[in-house]
């Protein structure tokens, strides 16, 4: 089927680009269609839009930046839809389970019924810009979700109202605390017959440690709900659909007194009065004002005031607004649209440091990079402060570079409106950018740096750490890969042109990790997980025609040391007629960080006298030495972590080069660690099954064969939730094997928890295997 797309809008001149870089020119008042592969109605822009300048430029206060984040099909995408369709921007209801949605775009996602690249639209609800990104919810995925939270105001979190928090619920939890992100609940799938308010509320308490604060009761449970009661109006939402193919746009709102259902009435006014009393607990000016003037008479409390209330709240990040609906069956999602409005922030009610000291000058961040094959590289920045310009060169703080913005775009999934500027608190698509990456930070010009450095050196802040660091806005975290393998082009002729697709793709995907084996000179391909080195792989065959060969997936093991160890060495070499000689001596001790899930990393640290000894090119030479240790463990190879090493002396002959210092210390360094008994770090997984009852002994059997750790075995109605962990390297493989064992009936997450000592048994095992013993 086709699709066609139609632009109404007033006034001016827009391109509108589709996703495979056909553009079309609107001109003038005229109403511009075209067709486009597909089968869905687009509009771009809502009907209600009169001029382009409201389009592309809102009032700040009228912006909200929000991410959309769960569990795996919680209904993130599903949700999104109905938000394009209501406000306009969509003429049909995409589905996900039909493969036809806005922003699920890429063909892997559309064929799996997945999100794997957060996508970010733009559209308008009551006079107010929204610039929503909806995130994956497969741990596979999480950095996206950690890209997104940053440079997002506010996020709506969506649970399966019959699962309440599942694990990756739990991980983009955290993540949105980390950046102090204000939040909203949605339980979605209030249709399905397990679905249970007050067990999803209680998870949330419970799991979350968060605050939930309850703003709407549903009307009827599973097959028979309906609608819900609006506890802050007191008002009756009703959605009359019978049928899938009713959208749900129109609904019945009536005040509660007219119900003519007593129990209903009962249960709100018993709500709002938890709701009135929890708000007052959790905001001073509220409380206030209901000791000023209301007393017990909480029916008298102004909706407007305890709006504001709540809003205030969620804010300060006291409490979490709860709603719910049935996206899928269109059932409350207008009223979530009204709660991003009414309670998540606008851009200039988030606090950014180091932005005042831009003052009106430009100050973006670039948070993702997508490349596409007709226009390049596309980064998607979020303007912080002054305004971004279409063809003006920009300066890129973190590489020190001018490079020339040609097009800005606003972006709507994977089609685009061209705009002529945007102004601060804006999520854009710039074109034309081809050194920025993820993390950098973007300003007009070195004068306006400078300009900045200035200001801040006044506040006395801009010298700790040095004058550019404190310019540069943070950017995201990357976790480490736990998996690697090979890859290998069909012929050598192919290799160029797989380096050029893997240099693309890791623009794009910071959390994909390219490099080459010292050894077989094979290309290695390092990922977060076996479904994102799959996705990759298909996507190098299908946008870049390029038909690889992985090798088999293989777990990203670490090394670390048992005991402490002083050792020297003496290296004595003449290479023509000069002669190199250099004894060092070195001591290493474990650091083992038991309290901490991450890595331990590696230091260097030097005896007091010899450091004064030492010239700075000299000590250079023996970093080197002792970080190129590191970098292959003397076991099998992997990196070594939670080591500290001293360099307790160096004495160099005169004539002897620094390269041969830096080849003896990493000798020395190698013995070292030989001697101080090598222990191989295994990345550990945690994992939450959920499985009917009938299958549960099966899945627990196969847990132990997998050298699987049971912490709990939760009920969740007439299913049984097992949390556990186990080793990467057991878990390969694991969904088949549970489709297998349960037909199909069980759903899982996997996620890194912690890099832990082998037991000597395995670790014996392990080193058998990779020397082919075993
Ligand atoms: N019963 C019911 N099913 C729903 C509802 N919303 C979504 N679904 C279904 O749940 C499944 C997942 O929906 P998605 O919208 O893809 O969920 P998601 O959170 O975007 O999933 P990922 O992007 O893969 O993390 C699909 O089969 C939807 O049809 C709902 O309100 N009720």
């Amino acid at each position: 089927m086709r699709l066609r797309a139609v632009l109404g809008i007033g006034i001016g001149t827009f391109n509108v680009l589709v996703g495979g870089g056909k553009s079309i020119l609107k001109n003038g008042p005229q109403t511009c269609k075209w067709r486009l592969q597909g089968r869905r109605q687009y509009s771009f822009l809502p009907d209600d839009v009169k001029s382009p300048r409201a389009v592309v430029n809102p009032d700040i206060s009228k912006i909200r930046n929000i991410g959309i984040m769960a569990h795996i099909d919680a209904g993130k995408t599903t949700t999104t839809e109905r938000m394009l369709y209501y406000s306009g921007y969509t003429r049909a209801l995409g589905d996900v389970d039909d493969g036809d949605t806005v922003t699920d775009f890429m063909v892997q996602e559309r064929e799996r019924g997945i999100t794997i690249q957060s996508a970010a639209v733009t559209f308008d609800w009551k006079k107010h810009r929204i610039n929503l990104i909806d995130t994956p919810g497969h741990v596979d995925f999480t950095l996206e979700v950690e890209r997104a939270l940053r440079v997002l105001d506010g996020a709506v979190a969506v649970f399966d109202a019959s699962a309440g928090v599942e694990a990756q619920t739990l991980t983009v939890w955290r993540q949105a605390e980390k950046h102090h992100v204000p939040c909203i609940c949605f339980l979605n799938k209030m249709d399905k017959p397990g679905a249970s308010l007050h067990f999803s509320i209680e998870s949330i308490k419970k799991k979350l440690k968060a605050n939930p604060v309850l703003l709407q009761i549903p009307i009827g449970s599973g097959k028979s709900f309906t609608g819900l009661i609006d506890l802050i109006t007191n008002q009756q939402m009703t959605w009359r659909v019978k049928s899938r193919a009713e959208d749900g746009r129109v609904f019945e709102t009536k005040s509660l007194s007219q119900s003519d259902d007593p129990e209903l009435l009962q249960d709100a006014m018993e709500a709002r009065a938890a709701l009135i009393e929890q708000v007052a607990d959790l905001d001073d000016e509220f409380a206030e004002l209901l000791l000023g003037g209301y007393g017990e008479n909480f029916d008298a409390v102004p909706p407007a005031k305890l709006q504001e209330a709540v809003r205030r709240v969620t804010l300060a990040r006291k409490g979490v607004p709860v709603l719910c609906g049935s996206s899928l069956r269109n059932k409350g999602v207008q009223p979530l649209m009204d709660a991003i409005t009414a309670y998540l922030p606008a851009p200039n009610e988030r606090h950014h440091d180091l932005v005042r000291w831009y003052q009106d000058d430009l100050c973006a961040l670039a948070f993702k990079v997508v490349h596409d094959k007709q226009r390049g590289p596309l980064v998607f920045v979020r303007i912080y402060s002054g305004t971004m310009k279409p063809q003006s060169a920009v300066l890129n703080i973190n590489r020190n570079n001018t490079e020339r913005m040609s097009r800005l775009l606003l972006p709507f999934a994977d089609q685009h409106v061209e705009i002529p500027s945007l102004t601060a608190g804006n999520i854009a698509l710039c074109v034309g950018l081809k050194q920025t990456v993820t993390g950098d930070t973007i300003v007009s010009s070195k004068a306006s740096a400078a300009a900045a450095v200035r200001r801040a050196q006044k506040e006395g802040e801009g010298k700790m750490g040095g004058e550019q660091a404190s310019l540069v806005l943070a950017g995201v975290e990357v976790p480490e890969p736990v998996f690697f393998c090979s890859i290998e082009p069909p012929t050598m002729s192919k290799q160029a042109d797989l380096e050029n697709a893997l240099t693309c793709l890791q623009r794009e995907d910071p959390s994909l990790k390219v490099r080459v084996d010292s050894d077989s000179g094979q290309t290695i391909l390092c990922g977060m997980g076996e479904l994102h080195i799959e996705i990759l792989h298909d996507r190098i065959r299908r946008e870049y025609g390029i038909e690889t060969h992985l090798g088999p997936l293989q777990v990203a093991y670490r090394e670390t040391i048992l005991q402490s160890v002083a050792t020297t060495d003496t290296l004595d070499r003449t290479v023509g007629e000069r002669r190199h000689m250099v004894t060092v001596s070195v001591a290493v001790c474990p650091i083992m960080d038991s309290s901490s899930s991450s890595l331990t990393s590696c230091e260097i640290t030097y005896d007091e006298e010899v450091e004064e000894q030492l010239s700075p090119d000299v000590r250079d030479a023996v970093e080197n030495g002792v970080n190129s240790s590191y970098l292959q463990g003397p076991l099998l190879g992997y990196p070594v972590q939670g080591v500290s090493t001293m360099i307790q002396s160096v004495s160099m002959e005169p004539g002897t080069s620094l390269a041969m210092l830096s080849a003896c210390v990493s000798r020395c360094m190698l013995k070292a660690l030989r001697q101080a008994g090598g222990q191989v770090l295994e990345p550990v997984m945690s994992l939450e099954v959920t499985v009917g009852e009938e299958h549960l002994s099966s899945v627990l059997g196969d847990l132990a064969q997998r050298r699987g750790a049971i912490r709990d075995i939760q009920s969740r109605h007439d299913s049984k939730v097992l949390l556990a962990t186990a080793p990467l390297a057991e878990m390969m493989g694991y969904s088949t094997a549970l489709r297998t064992l349960t037909s199909g009936n069980a759903t899982f997450s996997l996620q890194l928890d912690i890099y832990e000592a082998m037991n000597p048994q395995h670790q014996n095992a392990l080193l058998n295997k990779m020397a082919g013993l075993a």
